[in-house]
């Protein structure tokens, strides 16, 4: 399975966002790429008040331009995200496309970044989002896939089950900081894949010094035994994949992680009655 993820700069409107994406979906498709991933919040740039102003619901416009993107393209399309709105509330949604430009999946981010670290990132996406509530996996031709948006990441509880739905890559959306950038994204990546015997792909936007809130940018394939299969620096670019799914089942039959779980202990209990 060839995947692309575009790491793509994010201009003012979503118009000329939308343009510039289908540029690249384009080149990826011309390379090769059967997947074409963008990132977190490519239509607008990534601030509080946006998400309620260019918010859509879903079958909009904007939607509709997505899915014809994928149909054109001919390939399966994870359209990033974008603010999606639902009876007055707004949502980080990611929506995922086949080929034929149906939309098969959607995922709204279930954990709200809300962060403030001293001398660092302060954000807080509770101030216009509302959180989802369901986990995410849809079918390919390759098998299960599981999408999760940048914070959701940050949960090993929901990549678990993703893995344990079936994922044979969890896709993330991303567009991580230049405070938690440099300590946790390859980390996170990589711990995520190791645990869960998954491929892991997150896209993020290209650092744009002249917006408000910095990406680290640095797209990247983490594979199930845990190493960084390819990583991109800040500046705008494509990263391809070419996904091996023989030595994902290989490492799971060889170190079978998920079958040696013992879920009959993981649970919160009250020890000190059973030791006295
Ligand atoms: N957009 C996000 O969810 C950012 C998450 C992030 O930067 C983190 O450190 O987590």
């Amino acid at each position: 399975m060839k995947i692309a993820l575009i790491q793509m700069k994010v201009g003012a409107t979503p118009q000329e966002n939308l343009a510039h994406a289908a540029q690249l979906v384009a080149e990826a498709a011309q390379a090769g790429a059967e997947l074409v991933s963008l990132p977190e919040m490519f239509c607008c740039p990534y601030e509080t008040p946006n998400f309620p102003k260019f918010a859509e619901a879903e079958g909009g416009p904007f939607h509709q331009s997505l899915a014809a993107l994928a149909k054109e393209a001919g390939v399966y399309l994870i359209a990033g995200s974008v603010p999606e709105d639902e009876d007055g509330k707004t949502y980080n949604t990611s929506y995922v496309f086949d080929p034929a430009g149906n939309c098969i999946a959607k995922h709204r981010k279930i954990h709200l970044f809300d962060i403030n670290i001293a001398g660092g990132q302060k954000f807080m996406e509770s101030e216009t989002l509302t959180a989802g509530s369901r986990p995410t996996v849809f079918d390919t031709p390759w098998g299960k896939m599981g999408l999760c948006i940048c914070y959701d990441i940050r949960f090993p509880e929901l990549a678990r089950l993703l893995a344990l739905e079936g994922a044979k890559v969890i896709f993330i959306p991303a567009a991580f900081n230049m405070t938690t950038g440099p300590a946790h994204w390859e980390l996170s990546f990589r711990a995520r894949a190791l645990d869960n015997q998954v491929y892991m792909a997150g896209c993020a936007p290209a650092r744009d010094l002249t917006a408000s809130y910095h990406s680290w940018g640095h797209s990247i394939i983490t594979t199930p035994w845990g190493e960084v299969m390819g990583q991109l620096e800040e500046e705008e670019g494509i990263l391809y994949g070419a996904l091996d799914f023989a030595r994902e089942d290989a490492i799971r039959e060889q170190l079978p992680l998920l079958k040696h779980r013992r879920t009959d202990l993981y649970e919160l209990k009250d020890l000190t009655k059973e030791v006295n």
